[in-house]
């Protein structure tokens, strides 16, 4: 297989400065060797006027529901999920997941993307779908105990362990699993539990939605007489390697068992403006050291699994939430974006230099919102779009050469989805 050099651009590092070089990838072993002027390689993916980034982690998604993309909007959380979503959930079949992930990946390939986080039905599907377009994921299925039997619900919760068994190392160790309960107030405590204890036994993750919204908090500080993540705990769902999603409405005593936990928050800031649940702490959390990425969440609450979009509500909602202009810096979002959400997903990648994942975006710099170029971390975070991506390589694969993409056919994709969705809602209704 040999090498790839990524040729001509200029590299972000790990401590957000910006240099003139050459990238050289492993591509047997999908990682990168070196970093420098003048290397050699046996094929060269061009860089000109282009900047290498690490591949963008979006490390919370629901990433079949691209299928319900405008299907319902303008609704609180938990309208919006009982009234519209859920009952077209009831009618998907497993072809539809298919199509909804396949959709997905490929608009995540072309905006950057080279890794993210998956709760949703079905997943031998969205596996097969990462196994062949080429990017890296944190699958789970998503287990929920509401409007289900005691047996169903405990049903769902094994299914969720036992998927996460099966599917943890596939493709090539591409895929990695969680067991994924949907939230603290949907799965029963003793489910709960359950999944906390499955997952230790697997060696896996656990991945839930937490603190999304004031009406899922209150009525668990009421019940239990204690702050969400204070009972989460107790129920064995703080490990170092877990991650929520959201974290919106947090105390400082959560913070603080977020830091000393090392759980991490996956922060979703469209998601959390379009359902109006909230402003999450964001520099709060990054001031307390507590492990934070970015995710779309699913594309019916955003519209879009453009992460460069959710880049730029994060610095701009971050500061809205401090009152403050300087908290959440251009590079403390590119971060996020980066590296935070590879440490909250577990994988050796979201940074250039060797040793890591060759997981790679090269973004164009040739265009007039990108000119002039003062200051490239700024661009990342207030200016670029998913569309200046040129390539996107990951695991030492080219995904997608000067915008096409390789391991898909995206007008296939496009067509199966379009039809799907509409046969999906016709059926609902
Ligand atoms: C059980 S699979 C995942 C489940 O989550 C639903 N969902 C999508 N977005 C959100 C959100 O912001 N908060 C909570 N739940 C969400 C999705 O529709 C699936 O039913
Ligand atoms: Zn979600």
């Amino acid at each position: 297989m040999g090498t790839l050099l990524i040729h001509g651009g200029r590299v972000l590092r790990p401590d957000m400065t910006v240099v003139d070089a050459d990238v050289l990838v492993d591509r047997e072993a999908g990682d990168i060797v070196a970093v420098g002027p003048d290397l050699s390689g046996d094929e060269t993916l061009n860089a000109d006027g282009g900047l290498v980034i690490p591949g963008l982690v979006n490390a919370h998604t629901h990433v079949a529901m691209t299928l319900l993309r405008g299907h319902a909007d303008d609704k609180p959380l938990d309208r919006w999920l009982r009234e519209d979503i859920w009952p077209v959930e009831a009618a998907l079949e497993p072809g539809d997941i298919e199509a909804g992930a396949e959709l997905g990946v490929l608009e995540m390939i072309r905006s950057g993307t080279t890794a993210f986080a998956d709760m949703y039905f079905e997943i031998d599907r969205t596996a097969a779908v990462v196994e062949r377009a080429g990017l890296r994921a944190r699958l789970g299925h998503g287990a929920i105990s509401a409007g289900k039997s005691e047996a169903a619900a405990r049903a769902d919760i094994e299914e969720s362990v036992e998927m996460a068994r099966r599917f943890d190392g596939a493709a090539d160790s591409r895929i990695s699993t969680a067991v994924m309960p949907h939230s603290l107030t949907t799965v029963t405590p003793d489910l709960l539990s359950l999944a906390a204890e499955g997952a230790a036994d697997a060696g896996v993750p656990v991945h839930y939605h937490a603190n999304e919204t004031a009406d899922e908090v209150d009525p668990i500080v009421e019940k239990r007489g204690r702050r969400p993540l204070m009972w989460a705990q107790d129920l064995g769902l703080c490990r170092e390697s877990d991650f929520l999603a959201h974290g919106v409405h947090l105390d400082g005593d959560e913070i603080d068992l977020l830091a000393e936990t090392g759980t991490g928050v996956v922060h979703c800031p469209a998601s959390n403006m379009k359902l109006a649940s909230g402003m999450a702490p964001i520099q709060r959390l990054l001031d307390a050291g507590v492990t934070v990425g970015l995710g779309t969440d699913g594309a019916a609450s955003n519209n879009d699994l453009d992460l460069f979009d959710e880049l730029r509500d994060a610095a701009m909602l971050g500061k809205l939430a401090a009152g403050d202009a300087s908290a959440v810096a251009a590079p403390d979002a590119v971060r996020m974006a980066t590296a935070g959400g590879a440490a909250v997903l577990g994988i050796d990648a979201g940074r250039i230099e060797p040793g890591a994942a060759a997981d790679l975006a090269v973004v164009d710099l040739d265009a007039p919102h990108l000119t002039p170029d003062h200051d490239l971390v700024s661009h990342l975070a207030y200016a670029v779009n998913g569309s200046d991506v040129r390539h996107t390589v990951c695991d030492g694969q080219v995904l997608m050469r000067d915008r096409e993409v390789l391991t898909l056919d995206a007008a296939a994709v496009m067509a199966r989805a379009e039809r799907r969705a509409r046969d999906l809602v016709a059926r609902a209704d």
